[in-house]
């Protein structure tokens, strides 16, 4: 007899090998290919431990003005690399007391993004693979550490780690990821014409824009 319900799936064998993924096992489209070039810090890149601040006050992931944003603030690191930092609010969560998954992730790809701006380089999001590896209470102090691996022509590769509390705590999160240099017109073409009118005449937005457009 055949129950209503749901289906019985018998679980096949987990393969363990993507667990502890380092760059060297990066997936195929998150593998630099062998013309990649190590990163370059731009001259003008924030002086390591200088806070980034915003790029748009109505950032979800750096901006001040969103109430329920996760206010993130990045500070430029060694090299090629940056910190973060963000508490985890009642807003943000999933289940009864723990972060939301999309907010980590969200948390991760905010922190990738700044990254790009050591490059001096306007660059978005194309993949972005997320290890969870544990749950993340509200009110923790979520600690990031992110860095490029590698550059080739426009596309960016670079990886993060989420940590609880501080620099030396468990590991809760991962990311690895690949952002596309693109062109400031990526934003004017593309936003909705009233933020982006209301961005075109904010002085310090322009600024921030042409910092990134002057790149030799
Ligand atoms: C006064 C106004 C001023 C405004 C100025 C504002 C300044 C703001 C400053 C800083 C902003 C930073 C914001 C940070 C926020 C955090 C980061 C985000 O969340 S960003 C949002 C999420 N991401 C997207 O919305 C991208 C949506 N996707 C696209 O627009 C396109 O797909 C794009 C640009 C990513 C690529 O499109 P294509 O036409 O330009 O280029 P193609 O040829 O498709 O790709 C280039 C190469 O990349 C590979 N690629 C592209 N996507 C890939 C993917 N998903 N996986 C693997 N490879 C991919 C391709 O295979 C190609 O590789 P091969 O050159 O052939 O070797």
């Amino acid at each position: 007899m055949v129950r209503p319900g749901r289906p019985r799936v018998r679980s096949a064998p987990v393969s363990t090998e993507n667990h502890h993924r380092d760059a060297h096992s990066a997936p195929p489209a998150l593998t630099p290919p062998p013309n990649a070039l190590p990163p370059v810090r731009h001259p003008d890149a924030p002086a390591p431990g200088e806070l980034l601040g915003s790029h748009y006050d109505d950032c979800f992931g750096c901006g001040g003005a969103q109430a329920h944003g996760l206010h993130l603030e990045a500070r430029a690191g060694d090299g090629v690399t940056i910190t973060a930092e963000f508490t985890v609010q009642a807003a943000h969560q999933g289940a009864p007391g723990l972060a939301h998954g999309g907010v980590l992730a969200t948390a991760l790809d905010e922190t990738l993004g700044s990254l790009n701006w050591l490059l001096r380089v306007i660059a978005v999001t194309g993949r972005l693979e997320t290890d969870f590896v544990r749950p993340v209470p509200v009110g923790t102090v979520l600690f990031l550490q992110a860095e490029i691996v590698a550059v080739a022509g426009r596309k960016i590769y670079s990886r993060a780690v989420g940590r609880i509390g501080g620099p030396e705590g468990p590991v809760a999160v991962r990311a690895q990821a690949l952002f596309i240099e693109v062109k400031v017109e990526h934003f004017t073409d593309n936003g909705r014409p009233e933020e982006i009118r209301a961005a075109m005449a904010d002085p310090d937005q322009i600024r921030r824009a042409r910092a990134f457009e002057v790149n030799p």
